[in-house]
């Protein structure tokens, strides 16, 4: 099977003031996610002069990806597409029908399975694909990645920095808190062929990057109706719990993300870190791998697997992954 195009594949962001409620509604529309927590969210974004630094980081990505597809020998042309916000995805297979692309590899900001991390992706390839019609090119998506050594790696040497860090400010025992994006729970129980796919390979990412040190896996950035469950405990809580428990410091180590996007810096760096001083907690959280020439090779890597079909499939743990998402794989759940 030939590709003809790379497609950076991600969630998008608003760029300025006025982007903030149209992208909100883009990520929101038939979700059930009552008023006062967009409110909520657009007040996140206004902190940061509207502007989600995601958009800036997929150019970075861009920027790095270009000259390593180059040095190894693999020519294709890149694109670049979003969920949410501009460049819309739809817009960009438009221009890759125009440019004559047959079939492109996506590779997609997100290393797990669920419906939102996984499966919503596939679904926006499809509507972008039905929105342009006619000769829109095929889109295969880049297999999970979240214990591949380039996710894996430079997660673990960011955990370590912000380790020291917090070990030379704490006075008594410092603990660290894995956290990813809290889902639904019945999303979670349908993620993945068989369910609970996404904490499985959570906590297959956490325990490669931690290595022997003891750790917790607990969520952030809940969204929706306060009266549907989501995966808890949340980060602020569980820092609750770890302070009465006699924690002197914590670690928060995002191991559910590839870059330092909003949900990153409004939900760790401003609000976990205000519940942590408040708290008496040395805090400190470890950099994502934004454009770690590690996983910029991984992404080369991953390319590569399809393009040479029998190629080595790097990976550290034991949870499966496969290029082709099974039908019914993490379905989309019910909206109210
Ligand atoms: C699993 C997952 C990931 C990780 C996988 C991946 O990376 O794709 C992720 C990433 C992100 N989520 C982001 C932003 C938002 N997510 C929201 C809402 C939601 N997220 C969900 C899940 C996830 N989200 C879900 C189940 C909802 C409820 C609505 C629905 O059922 O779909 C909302 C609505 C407002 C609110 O938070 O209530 C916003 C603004 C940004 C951009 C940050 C920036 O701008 O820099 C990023 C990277
Ligand atoms: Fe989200």
């Amino acid at each position: 099977m030939g590709y003809d195009a790379f497609l950076l594949l991600s969630f998008g962001g608003p760029e300025g003031p006025e982007d903030v409620l149209p992208f909100l509604e883009n990520v929101t529309r038939g979700r059930g996610i009552p008023p006062e927590r967009l409110a909520e969210v657009a007040g996140h974004y206004r902190r940061f002069g509207g502007v989600s630094p995601i958009n800036q980081q997929c150019r970075d990505l861009i920027a790095a990806v270009r000259p390593a597809l180059a040095d190894a020998g693999v020519d294709l042309p890149i694109y670049w597409g979003n969920r949410n916000w501009h460049p819309m995805l739809a817009d960009t297979v438009a221009r890759m029908r125009d440019d004559g692309v047959r079939h492109a590899l996506a590779f997609v900001t997100s290393a797990f399975g669920s419906y939102s991390a996984c499966r919503q992706y596939l679904d926006d390839i499809a509507a972008a694909r039905r929105a342009v019609g006619p000769g829109a090119p095929v889109i295969s998506k880049i297999r999970h990645f979240h214990d591949h050594p380039g996710y894996v790696r430079p997660h673990a040497d960011a955990l370590r920095d912000a380790l020291a860090k917090v070990t030379a400010a704490a006075d008594g025992p410092v603990r660290i808190a894995f956290t990813a994006h809290s889902i639904p729970t019945a999303m979670a129980a349908t993620a993945g062929p068989t369910g609970r796919r996404y904490e499985a390979q959570l906590r297959e990412t956490a325990s490669l990057v931690a290595g022997d040190l003891p750790w917790d896996l607990v969520w952030q950035s809940r969204s929706g109706s306060p009266h549907t469950p989501w995966l808890e405990p949340d980060i602020n809580d569980h820092l609750v719990a770890l302070a009465d428990a006699g924690a002197a410091g914590v670690v928060v180590s995002p191991i559910g993300f590839v870059s330092d996007h909003l949900e990153v810096i409004w939900d760790l760096d401003t609000e976990a870190a205000a519940t942590a001083a408040k708290l008496g907690l040395a805090y400190a959280r470890a950099a994502t791998p934004g454009t770690d020439p590690r996983f910029v090779t991984m992404i080369v890597d991953l390319v590569r697997e399809r393009l040479e079909p029998g190629s080595p499939r790097a990976a550290l743990g034991s949870v499966p992954t496969w290029d082709e998402c099974p039908l019914g794989c993490c379905p989309a759940p019910r909206r109210p």
